[in-house]
């Protein structure tokens, strides 16, 4: 029953657990977590084994120093989830381990007991039902676990520690009671259990003279916890006071027994979780509006999948303004009424505040957030909750994916389109595809819904792996916007000089800001100027750390006649920053030029083009937090602002019913970017940035000014005809063998040396060549396209095979042959169904 041993996954950068001894105090279960030595330090790893396989020769096994739970912390479902994602996407168990337990906030943990549903039932009915399977225990074994039925009456948790000085109840019995579902076992950490349950304790006024009148007799203890009650004016911290008694040596039950005669109340006052300042500006939220025909139709497809309970994964396209989102709301209630937990999963809370207002709106206190920016404290805090069953609604980011919901009955991802799923370090998964698997783990539903489905998903739905369902029209007959497409080649010869917006674009603007509407345009760079080039040798300035051209910011004109502030030149990949050279560092002429509009620059042209209307931009530099976002949409959803520029954050299902107008200056550049996904991600910004407009009463109009207007992204995209450009982009996928018609992995070769880097990738490539059979297509060794990144030099591979097991085992086996050659593994990183071959 001891096993000798446990296998730890450790979060290091290894494909491989690591092997403890277990010892009397540090014997852990399989899915516990646990604090060895490593190299020095001290980890914290997930115990995924128990064995006593006796290890090599002359190996000693270093003791486990601390067991962080009594039981397994991650549900079973979880545990076979990371197993998959460590296999799927090569990487090592114990980082993917990592990324699923937000908990780093609380080492210092402990273990309690809560009563259960069928312990109070046991309480409150009495002996006799209970009786036959309680017969095998000897009546003072009874006495004793009604003691403890009794201590844990008030709903209050309390430690195992605490539990037991004070019943007398044993471990064992305590475990049995847990089995019998009399009680619940938590692990929590100290602080935590404090905080959740923020109960208050209030004096009952009038309480307990039910009994004629007559204050009840109370004990010595019961008249000083009465007493000290009393004295801060009858109301306190459940927290609080436990903590003033504990001085007094009075133990804790003294106060659950005030509770039962009548003379405390115990008041929940739930633990306020901030939702931020979340509004919907006056529309209708989602869920009020009646469903029509078509978002019926959509539900009652994904409803029969929940209802029947089975996996059952689902493609949502609808197009811009069609009302997913009230579909999703619809969907999850109906999880919730089948006793299931939903999961929503969102690009980015922060840049759709609107979508998270109406989910606490529609779901209330069952909502649990989780975003990128709550403390280790607050996500503990809320995966606890979840992981309780008290929130049965959650909504996050990619790694959400993860939440420990319980009974989980549907996963809905919303844009599932949108390569912010794809985590860009390691464990490299796409959540798109976790929840996906997810799902099937669970027999829950998934739905992936988006008005640009990535090719991937719609080639799932096309073999038949996904379930489509189409919603081809917008809410109230609205009509998709127009859209106009401007040729800026001929503009330029029209012009004869290289302006930001065309005669076209302002003139519409003019006209939509005088009849009272509101513009949106999509300038997608930050930054004034996005390259910065010397005249007399033609070198761009380019970041120190990386082979990216330095993009150059304007300074802000100062308040109160201050010196202007934030003139720099800033590299985007990595932060550095520069002041703005004079000369050209390379061959001192003065004659530096600025190229290329960024949003910046765009504000300022706009605003000497219309000064009297009320700009806004919307772009990294001007919306840090969330906050930034919720003023600028509310100005927005207030007409305050009636004209905004900003980056592709505005193409992010943004629904003001004031925009009529759209106008799309540079979106065509990535066209030229060396990724096979370009043609999709142009098509997809554009046909996004483009559904912002015309979701009000009245009609919208988009202008795009490109340089491609005969490319089949631009022209499928003015046309709304998102099937017609999937057909053909899928022919040059299939043609050109990349996904989704084979699996692809890129590996990139780093080093801050680049002899190494060179080096190591020739080694790999000669060793690739051997192995490349048919079945694998090496594409590589060559230069990345960003060469070098924060000091990195970085060479690359892509490999393309047609079945997934196949490139698994290569990469694999090239991970071994690797480090057998000695290259160290952060010298590779594996990107499987890798989103950015930059
Ligand atoms: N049945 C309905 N009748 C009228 N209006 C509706 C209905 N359902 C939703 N709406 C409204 O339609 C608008 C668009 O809905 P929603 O934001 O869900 O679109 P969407 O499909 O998510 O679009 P996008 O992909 O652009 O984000 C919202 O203002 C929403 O309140
Ligand atoms: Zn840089």
């Amino acid at each position: 029953m001891m096993a000798l041993y446990c296998d730890v996954a450790l979060p290091v950068p290894l494909d491989r657990t690591f092997t403890y001894a277990n010892g009397i105090g540090t014997m852990p279960v399989v899915g516990a977590r646990v604090l060895v030595p490593f190299s020095g330090q001290r980890l914290m790893g997930v115990v995924v084994r128990l064995h006593d396989e006796p290890l090599p020769e002359g190996v000693e096994a270093k003791p486990v120093q601390a067991v962080l739970d009594e039981v397994a912390l991650l549900p079973d479902e979880l545990t076979k989830l990371a197993l998959w994602i460590a296999q799927y996407y090569v990487a090592p168990l114990g980082e993917v381990l990592r990324g699923m337990l937000p908990l780093s906030a609380e080492v210092k943990r402990q273990f309690v007991y809560r009563i259960g549903e069928a312990g109070r039932r046991v309480l409150y009915e009495g002996a006799a039902k209970g009786s036959s399977r309680r017969s095998r225990l000897t009546p003072e074994e009874q006495n004793r676990e009604y003691a403890v039925l009794n201590y844990l009456e008030s709903g209050e948790s309390a430690k195992a520690s605490a539990l037991r000085s004070a019943t007398q109840a044993n471990k064992a019995m305590l475990d049995a009671m847990v089995r019998k579902k009399w009680l619940v076992k938590e692990a929590v950490a100290e602080e935590r259990d404090a905080r959740r349950s923020e109960r208050v304790a209030v004096l009952v006024e009038g309480g307990g003279e039910q009994g004629g009148g007559r204050l009840p007799r109370l004990n010595e203890n019961q008249l000083a916890v009465m007493a000290e009650l009393a004295a801060v004016g009858g109301r306190m911290r459940v927290r609080d006071l436990r903590e003033s008694l504990r001085d007094t040596g009075i133990p804790d039950s003294t106060l659950a027994t005030l509770v039962k005669r009548g003379l405390v109340g115990l008041e929940d006052v739930a633990q306020a979780f901030d939702m931020g300042s979340v509004s919907t500006h006056g529309k209708k939220h989602a869920h009020e509006h009646a469903l029509n025909e078509t978002q019926m139709e959509a539900l009652g497809t994904i409803a029969v999948a929940l209802d029947r309970g089975v996996f059952a994964p689902h493609l949502l396209y609808g197009v811009t303004g069609s009302g997913k989102t009230a579909v999703y709301f619809a969907a999850m209630r109906r999880a919730l009424e089948r006793g299931k937990s939903a999961l929503l999963l969102v690009p980015e809370i922060g840049l759709t505040p609107a979508m998270t207002g109406q989910m606490v709106a529609a779901f209330g206190s069952e909502v649990a957030l989780l975003h990128s920016q709550l403390t280790p404290d607050e996500r503990a805090e809320q995966w606890h909750r979840i992981r309780r069953g008290e929130a049965r609604v959650v909504v996050g980011t990619r790694s959400a994916v993860f939440a420990p919901v319980v009974d989980l009955g549907i996963i809905i991802v919303d844009e599932e389109h949108d390569s912010s799923y794809k985590q860009e370090e390691t464990p490299r998964y796409h959540g798109r595809d976790v929840a996906v698997m997810r799902a099937k783990l669970n027999d829950a539903v998934v739905v992936l819904g988006s008005a640009t489905p990535s090719l991937e998903s719609w080639a799932n739905a096309d073999r038949g792996r996904y379930a489509r369902v189409e919603m081809r029209e917008r809410v109230a007959n609205r009509p998709l916007p127009e859209v106009e497409l401007i040729d800026m080649r001929a503009e330029f010869q029209a012009v004869g000089k290289e302006e930001v917006f065309s005669r076209k674009l302002i003139e519409e603007t003019q006209a939509t800001l005088d009849r009272g509407e509101q513009v949106i345009i999509l300038l997608n760079r930050r930054g004034y100027s996005f390259v910065v080039m010397c005249r007399s040798c033609g070198e761009k300035i380019e970041c120190e750390n990386c082979a990216i051209s330095m993009t150059y910011h304007k300074p802000v004109e100062g308040t109160d006649g201050r010196a202007p502030v934030g003139q720099r030149l800033e590299c985007h990949y990595c932060g550095f920053r520069r002041t703005v050279p004079k000369v050209c560092p390379k061959c001192e002429s003065e004659h530096l030029y600025y190229l290329g509009a960024g949003s910046q620059q765009g504000e300022e042209r706009l605003q000497e083009l219309f000064p009297s209307a009320r700009i806004g931009r919307m772009d990294r530099d001007t919306v840090r937090g969330r906050s930034d976002m919720e003023r600028l949409l509310t100005r927005l959803h207030a007409g305050e602002i009636n004209l905004l520029v900003g980056t592709q954050m505005i193409a992010k299902g943004h629904d003001i019913h004031g925009v009529t107008l759209v106008g799309v200056v540079g979106a065509d550049f990535a066209l030229g970017l060396p990724d096979f996904r370009a043609a999709e991600r142009v098509f997809q910004l554009l046909t996004q940035v483009s559904g912002r407009a015309g979701r009000g009463d009245l009609p919208g109009k988009v202008v795009v000014q490109t340089y491609h207007p005969d490319h089949y992204a631009i022209t499928f995209a003015a046309k709304h005809d998102y099937p017609g450009f999937v057909a053909k982009e899928m022919n040059y996928r299939r043609w050109m063998h990349y996904p989704p018609f084979a699996v692809l992995a890129n590996v990139v070769i780093q080093s801050d040396k680049l002899e190494e880097a060179t080096g190591w990738s020739g080694v790999l490539g000669r060793w690739l060549q051997k192995r490349a059979m048919e079945k694998v297509r090496v594409l590589g060794p060559a230069a990345a396209p960003i060469v070098r990144l924060k000091r990195i030099y970085r060479y690359h591979f892509v490999l393309k095979a047609e079945k997934r097991q196949v490139l698994q085992e290569v990469l694999r086996a090239m991970l071994a042959f690797a480090e057998a050659e000695g290259i160290p593994r952060k010298g590779l990183v594996i990107d499987v169904d890798a989103v950015h071959l930059m």
